[in-house]
């Protein structure tokens, strides 16, 4: 809830919240529905979701500074909606054949990442997205993003794992156990981090 400032703010930014929410449980239900999981649990999943919803401000770079709003990276999160704001380009994803795509700066266009805890929700089945922020024009950037973190021991769904795919990670991931941990061990890449945190 927003509670300072201007009332018509505090409305308006509460109905932008409630929207990213709509977008992140939309997607949970899709990959549920998807995946051919018990939708029954779907609700519960959703239920214990937590939030985080954070403004991001990038300076335009001085004339010696590097490019890089943001290095190439994968979020933490189960899932995170992403806002380019003021309709400047900046976002860019790598698409599975490693080619990194842009991803068009508009008010009707927001973007939905899986994170590491949806891996290994998953079973290693979705992989989280690499995405990093490039700033090409001399001007200030915002955007937002929602983050949803899990607020329980994660459980692999049974439809997920069998012979092909047999259990790929310890069922004892706690999420912000998980960032603890990474805050301690400092692993940078995707994989090692998950790996090193509840692999099998
Ligand atoms: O600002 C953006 O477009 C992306 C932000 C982001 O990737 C992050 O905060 O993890
Ligand atoms: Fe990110």
């Amino acid at each position: 809830m927003w509670r300072e400032g201007n009332s018509h703010f505090c409305e308006w930014m509460n109905e932008y919240a409630k929207l990213l929410g709509e977008l992140d449980r939309m997607t949970k239900r899709m990959v549920f529905e998807s995946y051919g999981v018990d939708m029954e649990r779907c609700d519960c999943f959703i239920e214990s979701s937590n939030y985080l919803l954070r403004c991001l401000k990038y300076r335009a770079p001085q004339m010696d500074e590097e490019i890089f709003g943001l290095q190439s990276h994968t979020d933490l999160t189960l899932i995170s909606v992403v806002h380019q704001l003021n309709n400047l380009n900046g976002l860019e994803i790598k698409l599975k054949d490693g080619e990194w795509t842009g991803v068009d700066a508009s008010p009707s266009m927001f973007v939905v990442m899986a994170g590491d805890a949806l891996n290994v929700w998953s079973n290693g089945k979705i992989r989280p997205c690499e995405h990093r922020v490039i700033m090409n024009a001399k001007q200030t950037r915002y955007s937002t993003g929602l983050f949803s973190f899990y607020s329980k021991v994660m459980e692999i769904p049974e439809e997920l794992v069998n012979e092909q795919h047999p259990l790929r990670y310890k069922p004892t991931f706690g999420h912000y156990d998980y960032l603890s941990f990474l805050d301690k061990e400092k692993i940078k890449e995707f994989y090692p981090r998950i790996q090193a945190y509840c692999g099998i």
